[in-house]
């Protein structure tokens, strides 16, 4: 299993991930993604489900019309492991290709 990361190893992390921040306590990281519309949004949040159910690690994410706020942890460790950082790496680059 993947090993939680240290608060450093994890500061670290999010300054390679532009738009993440810890959330609870640092016991995940989050990221609201603002599209252009509902379609963009969703198209974003099924190229992130294919990359999610590959890696086996899934986003608690909310979509409200073209705003998708995400929030990824890893519950079997109780923090964020380089799963997290992987997945919030992937959904910046699925973001940057959705948006054209
Ligand atoms: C059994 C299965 O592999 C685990 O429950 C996986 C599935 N997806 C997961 N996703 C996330 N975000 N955290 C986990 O700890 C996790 N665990």
């Amino acid at each position: 299993m993947a090993e939680r990361l240290s608060a450093d190893a994890r500061k670290q992390a999010l300054g390679g991930i532009p738009g993440w921040a810890e959330v609870q306590d640092g016991k995940g990281i989050g990221k609201t993604f603002v599209f252009k519309d509902f379609n963009e949004a969703f198209g974003f949040m099924t190229r992130a489900a294919l990359v999610a159910e590959k890696m086996d690690h899934h986003p608690e994410w909310r979509n409200v019309y073209k705003t998708v706020e995400v929030i990824l942890s890893t519950h079997d460790a109780g923090g964020v492991t380089k799963l997290d950082i992987e997945l919030a790496t992937a959904m910046n680059a699925i973001a940057k290709l959705t948006q054209g």
